[in-house]
């Protein structure tokens, strides 16, 4: 057995209490031995965790991570504008290069930002498989179908592909990566081959990952046409299973709300997307208080613009606040939880968790900043004040990701090169 220790540090425990403790790994089984002060054992290989926070890895629930090739590229517009006069048109310009180049950058960004998981919505997904195999962290994956504006061949195909994606990837990279059967969303995928294949995913085992009432106007034609709201109507179509998580869940209504607790089914929170597409407050304390679990998602970073999940945790307590209006509305705690154990058991991982037995996936926080003293509440820091560039250390499954801010598993100026790269030749292409 090959151990790793990281020491000194102050270790955010499930409760949300913080203990003076060292951790201690094994790097074969990728799982935390022992947490506890002074360990007499030092690891094989050890990382400082002296004046730092030891906290769970992020889990960022929902993002698509090429995107990071699209930050900046299309700004201030409203969701329907945004994905079909820009998005969707340079997305047709795509190559597996671009989306290989987007995936490593946006990569990157996640590790040297805490975040050891993410779930994944996108296409040329093999190619973000072998990237995050690569890179060491852990992820759900899945390829988006859309059916609207295709002719049924088209629809079929790519409905079809969302279905082989999810059964031959899933277990890949030792067991690294999970996936899902990913419908884009309810207004973009015809009810015909949802009532298709929705029971052939049930058959296959995996969970169902699609946005859903993200904004108004998704919700009124689906009222219009079927007589329902959206997630009447999804669970008329199987889709809302304890597996299943959806992304935004903004424009719940009391009744859906009530459906999802029931159900079991997660919604992930993306709330910098919501506020910059200007889509909405989603009821985040509402859907808590009724026993819905809440994780937290940048969505991609065309539309965030990073993948920082202490930034999503600070914007999730904010809006929370504002769309309870109460400022006791979705607290720091909360808002912490969301980003590690919610987000990890929307995905159906065992991370989010230190402890014993918890899969080792954890960032260190250095704690010596400014913006980082004095040290009343750590907690309130990682919610409200903590940066992605105050994160020290990654280790996901038991392997150290980035020691010192130097990221190990990809080669972080040949990353960010090739993403310049690929983004002009993606410019010149579209005409820009
Ligand atoms: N473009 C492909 C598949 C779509 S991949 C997933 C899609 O979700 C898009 N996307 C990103 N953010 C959001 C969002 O907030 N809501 C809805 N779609 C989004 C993203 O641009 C991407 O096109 C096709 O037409 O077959
Ligand atoms: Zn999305």
């Amino acid at each position: 057995m090959t151990t790793l220790s990281i020491t000194d540090g102050r270790v955010l425990r499930p409760n949300g209490t913080i203990e003076r403790a060292d951790v201690l790994v094994d790097q074969e089984s990728g799982e935390i031995l022992e947490i506890a002060p002074d360990l007499s054992e030092t690891g094989d290989e050890t990382l400082d965790a002296a004046n730092s926070l030891v906290t769970p890895g992020f889990v960022n629930g929902h993002c698509h991570v090429a995107m990071t090739l699209l930050r900046g590229y299309a700004d201030d517009k409203p969701l329907e504008t945004w994905l079909r006069e820009d998005i969707w048109p340079v997305e047709g310009a795509f190559t597996a290069e671009d989306i290989r180049a987007g995936t490593e950058l946006g990569l990157l960004e996640m590790i040297k930002s805490g975040t050891t998981a993410f779930a994944d919505m996108y296409f040329e997904v093999p190619e973000i498989a072998d990237a995050v195999e690569t890179a060491g962290l852990r992820a759900l994956l899945g390829h988006a179908t859309v059916t609207v504006a295709k002719d049924s061949e088209a629809a079929l195909a790519d409905t079809q592909e969302s279905l082989d994606v999810a059964r031959e990837l899933d277990g890949a990279a030792d067991g690294r990566i999970s996936t899902a059967f990913m419908p884009h969303s309810l207004t973009t995928v015809g009810s015909e081959y949802l009532e298709e294949f929705v029971p052939k995913a049930r058959e296959t085992g995996v969970p169902i990952h699609y946005h859903a009432n993200e904004t108004r106007e998704e919700v009124t034609p689906i009222v219009e046409e079927h007589g329902v709201r959206p997630l009447a109507y999804a669970a008329e179509r199987g889709m809302l299973e304890p597996e299943d998580f959806l992304a935004h869940g903004v424009h719940v209504d009391e009744s859906e709300i009530g459906l999802l607790a029931e159900a079991g089914t997660s919604v992930i929170h993306c709330p910098a997307s919501n506020m910059k597409l200007a889509s909405g407050m989603a009821p985040v304390q509402r859907m808590l208080e009724a026993g819905v679990t809440v994780g937290l998602g940048t969505d991609g970073a065309a539309s965030n613009n990073d993948l920082s999940m202490l930034d999503e945790a600070r914007d999730a307590a904010m809006l929370g606040k504002l769309a309870a209006e109460d400022a006791s509305a979705v607290p720091a705690e909360t808002v912490v939880e969301m980003a590690t154990q919610g987000s990890a058991e929307a995905l159906g991982f065992d991370s989010g968790r230190l402890e014993a037995g918890a899969p080792a996936d954890l960032a260190v926080i250095d704690l010596e900043k400014p913006h980082l003293t004095p040290h009343h509440d750590l907690v309130s820091h990682l919610a409200y004040a903590a940066a992605a560039a105050d994160v020290r250390h990654t280790v996901c499954d038991g392997r150290v990701l980035m020691r010192d801010r130097e990221v190990l598993t990809l080669d972080e100026t040949a990353v960010r090169e090739r993403a310049l790269e690929r983004a002009s030749s993606l410019d010149a292409r579209v005409g820009e």
